[in-house]
């Protein structure tokens, strides 16, 4: 599938969950307006509204989820009430809106809501239903809360899965460049908004088509793997570590200034020079370029490092030279 059309799934999904929930809820206003019923058709009219909004703001790419979330507790509260004046025939509602609760929230919200709401609802429903009723309605909302929420584990739990293997290298277990535009992006507009300092290092290993022909393409892979650790381990917990390119690894180091980063990047040289694997014979150097925020834009930004990094190995490899002292 193309990127863009699998891009616009979560977009498309959206629209399409609103819009069911508006023509539903549409039917449902037309349905007591005709039987008379004005002050339920009223609340259920009044909770279309923000989400008629919400569509409007997904079609724009402006969608808040905030908005939606309070959208949706307004819709309960108006089901919560027809539970009260319609018994069984509003509890049934609760079975797909317990199931949107757990779309939209994380799960333990998501637990905690809607359990308030199903046992608010069922409260409600007793002022006209026997005791009886309520009850077997109780078990089977219970199934559907334990439904929800494995479904919303099971779920989350892919989610979090496809996005570790959309953005990790294969190889080395660090980001790869997916995440790269996004956060240096995030870097620069902390910068701009709240003056937060950020330092990128683009670290390259010298001479590593050497390594490859001496001493073949696997143990090569081993080096890249063990540099990616070393510099996980030197870089802070806040830093992200980024595959740039076949033996280039960028840092971003967010709240850090060069003289910071200098300190970084002098420690990862000693340490991948220091790296020992039975295999190789000589220490792996490499070369790093610094670079400091501000900067006129992210591609500037980029630029001027890569070319530190460039008179970093003019000046004979296995050193750190930061742009603004080229
Ligand atoms: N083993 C292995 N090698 C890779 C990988 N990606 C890129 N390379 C190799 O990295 C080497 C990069 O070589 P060059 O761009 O010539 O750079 P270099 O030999 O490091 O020389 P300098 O950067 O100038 O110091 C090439 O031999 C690529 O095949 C990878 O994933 N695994």
């Amino acid at each position: 599938m193309e990127l863009a059309k699998l891009n616009s799934i979560p977009k498309t999904s959206s629209l399409l969950f609103q819009l069911a929930g508006i023509v539903t809820v549409a039917i449902y206003v037309l349905y007591r307006i005709s039987i008379e019923d004005y002050v339920l058709a009223g609340f259920f009219a009044v909770s279309m509204l923000p989400l008629a909004l919400s569509m409007y703001l997904e079609w724009h790419n402006k969608a808040n989820l905030a908005q939606k979330k309070l959208t949706l507790i307004l819709i309960c509260i108006a089901i919560s009430y027809s539970c009260f004046t319609l018994g069984y025939k509003g509890l049934i509602y609760l079975f797909p809106t317990i199931f949107v609760i757990y779309f939209l929230f994380s799960l333990k919200e998501a637990a905690v809501l809607s359990l308030i709401y199903s046992v608010i609802s069922l409260l409600l429903a007793l002022n006209i239903e026997e005791t009886f009723v309520v009850t077997r309605f109780s078990l089977a909302v219970v199934d559907c809360l334990i439904f929800g929420a494995i479904f919303s584990h099971v779920i989350t739990k892919q989610k979090l899965a496809l996005l570790y293997f959309a953005n990790t290298d294969e190889l080395t277990g660090v980001s790869n460049r997916k995440r790269l535009m996004g956060s240096l992006t995030h870097a620069l507009q902390h910068h701009i908004s709240k003056g937060i300092q950020s330092t990128i290092l683009l670290l390259d290993l010298d001479h590593f088509k050497q390594v490859n022909d001496k001493y073949g393409h696997l143990t090569g892979d081993k080096v890249l793997r063990q540099v990616a650790q070393i510099i996980k381990s030197v870089a802070p917990n806040q830093a992200e570590v980024i595959r740039y390119g076949g033996e280039e690894f960028l840092i971003i180091l967010t709240g850090l200034d060069t003289t910071e980063a200098a300190d970084i990047a002098q420690q990862l040289i000693h340490n991948i020079a220091a790296m020992q694997l039975v295999e190789i014979e000589e220490p792996i150097t490499c070369s790093i370029g610094i670079n400091s925020l501000p900067a006129a834009s992210i591609d500037h930004w980029l630029a001027e490092c890569d070319k530190a990094l460039y008179k970093a190995k003019l000046a004979g490899r296995n050193r750190a030279i930061i742009a603004t002292q080229c």
